[in-house]
């Protein structure tokens, strides 16, 4: 995240490390909690990388460094891609992982709710980014987890700093006009994390953006909403 700020303990219960295990592990993506056993993520995540075995899912971290032979970790039993995704700038950038066996929630690790697919017009306007992607576009993945406030931006304004792509109604974008804080390299896969009335939502999923806050450039986002029959189909 770009222009962000170090998260606290417990602030974002619902956001995993998604890692993969070759010769060594790393981190590769952010991911939601959307139930005990199925973590939301971006299907640009998982190219080339479908072989469930080697992900290994991480809930409730706020330092990278936290991670080692002890921390509680899960496997993936099954990754369900989109079927339609082909690469994230043309949409259906999202996918599930079902966990190897369902986890217990706490303070630290817990479900945010998916919007319904009748709020895809609500404005929200109390929407994070978080992440333990890159804090410029060239940089490290973080060790504490980082946050930063963006607004939404309308798909229209959206499509007019997009010329050479089609910002579809299943896209949501987020970015201020002068730039300065953005998801980056790392955050995909993570929530766009939404308040209204109280109550948290996993409004978008990280997709992409030409390079990381730069002005007039916002970062473009899966939007949840579109997507709640297929994921209710697919996790139900
Ligand atoms: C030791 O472990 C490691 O080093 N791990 C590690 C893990 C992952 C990656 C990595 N992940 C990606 C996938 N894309 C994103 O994450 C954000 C895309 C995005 C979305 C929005 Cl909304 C706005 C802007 C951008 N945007 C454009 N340009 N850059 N960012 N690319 C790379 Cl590289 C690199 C290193």
């Amino acid at each position: 995240v770009v222009g962000g700020t170090d998260s606290v303990p417990g602030e974002w219960p619902w956001q995993v490390s998604l890692q993969v295990k070759l010769s060594t592990q790393r981190h590769l993506c952010g991911g939601s909690i959307i139930s005990n056993q199925w973590i939301l993520t971006a299907a640009h995540c998982i190219d080339n990388l479908e072989n469930p075995n080697i992900w290994r899912v991480y809930p409730g971290i706020l330092k990278l460094s936290e991670i080692n032979e002890d921390t509680p970790v899960f496997k993936v039993q099954e990754i369900i891609i989109h079927p339609q995704y082909v690469i994230a700038e043309t949409g259906y950038d999202i996918a599930l992982m079902k966990l190897d066996k369902p986890m217990n929630f706490t303070d630290l690790q817990q479900p945010i709710c998916l919007p319904s697919k009748e709020e895809t017009n609500t404005m929200y306007t109390h929407c994070w980014v978080i992440g333990w992607g890159y804090t410029k576009e060239q940089d490290q993945v973080q060790d504490i987890l980082q946050k930063a406030t963006i607004p939404l931006v309308s798909n229209e304004e959206c499509q007019t700093r997009y010329q050479q792509d089609r910002i579809d109604n299943k896209m949501i974008c987020a970015g201020y006009r002068k730039g300065g804080q953005d998801a980056c390299k790392g955050d995909s896969g993570g929530p766009l994390s939404c308040k209204h009335e109280e109550i948290w939502y996993v409004v978008g999923i990280t997709s992409w953006g030409e390079g990381c806050a730069r002005p007039e450039q916002p970062g473009v986002y899966t939007k949840v909403a579109e997507y709640a029959d297929w994921i209710l189909e697919k996790t139900m």
